[in-house]
């Protein structure tokens, strides 16, 4: 019977056979890796990964499409975990010793945010992520310094991994369309993250741009004075878009020293 797609679980399944390909050429999955899908709904892209890996894991919330999985899979080659990603504790899937764990998943759009946060705090299990998301949401990632889309997820993100742009995906790529280009990004988790205190840094880089066409003195103010600001290398009088990942590094360090 044939599956209807469910809006509220962002369901949008991939169906073109290029793309498709594309991204597995993209992830490159090896024997021997420990590789977790987050959402495989139809297992288009699953079932391409276990042509290549003996063994994968899989988070799925929608109990039909677990039920689906079953049916489809023999237990030695899917562990499905039935569940809410945002909710998983990636760090129970085992991994073969000296390696780490590959994340991959054409993401729910509605939750992507809140999962790329959730996995951060996995982020010293894992290898690399590679994800579908909407176009929009990866050009924010990967924004440098100066674009009109830099901001709060740029920054959080950036300190925490390299990232790339791989391509972009249109809407009929997948069935239903959704309304919006899609695109593959690539996350490694930086091996020269910058010592900081994470809660301190997204408290500076949230207030920092609750009010983008503020200058950047009056957006911090009552946090940092002026001359904090010229210590961590920041023109006062520059807004939040232009002060780099490094700056809010050094001010988040003045609130909160690092050892
Ligand atoms: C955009 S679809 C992608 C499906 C499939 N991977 C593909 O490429 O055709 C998103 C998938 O994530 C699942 N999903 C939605 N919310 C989820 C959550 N919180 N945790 C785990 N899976 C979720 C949906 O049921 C659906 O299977």
């Amino acid at each position: 019977m044939k599956h209807i797609a469910r809006k509220r679980f962002g369901q949008n399944f991939l169906t073109d056979k290029f793309v498709l390909d594309a991204i597995i050429e993209a992830i490159n999955p090896e024997p021997g890796q420990a590789m977790v899908e987050i959402g495989p709904g139809l297992a288009a892209m699953t079932a391409l990964i276990l042509k290549r890996l003996p063994h994968m894991h899989v988070v799925e919330l929608d109990r039909d499409l677990v039920v689906r999985l079953e049916k489809a899979f023999p237990r030695e080659k899917l562990t499905i975990h039935s569940g809410d990603a945002l909710k998983f504790d990636f760090g129970q899937i085992p991994v073969p010793e000296g390696q780490k764990l590959r994340v991959v998943g054409n993401l729910p759009y509605n939750i992507s945010s809140p999962l790329l946060f959730h996995l951060a705090e996995f982020a010293h299990l894992i290898e690399d992520q590679h994800f579908m998301l909407q176009k929009e949401v990866v050009e924010r990632m990967v924004a440098e310094p100066g674009s009109k889309v830099y901001g709060r997820l740029s920054v959080m993100l950036q300190w925490r991994y390299d990232m790339s742009l791989l391509f972009i995906v249109p809407p009929t790529a997948f069935d239903p369309p959704p309304k919006v280009d899609s695109a593959i990004v690539r996350m490694i988790p930086t091996r020269r993250k910058l010592a900081c205190d994470g809660a301190t840094l997204e408290a500076v880089v949230t207030k920092a741009f609750s009010q983008r066409r503020k200058v950047i003195r009056n957006c911090v103010a009552g946090m940092f004075t002026e001359a904090q600001l010229v210590e961590a290398g920041i023109d006062p009088q520059t807004r939040p878009e232009t002060v780099s990942l490094e700056q809010y590094v050094a001010l988040a360090n003045l609130l909160r020293p690092q050892s």
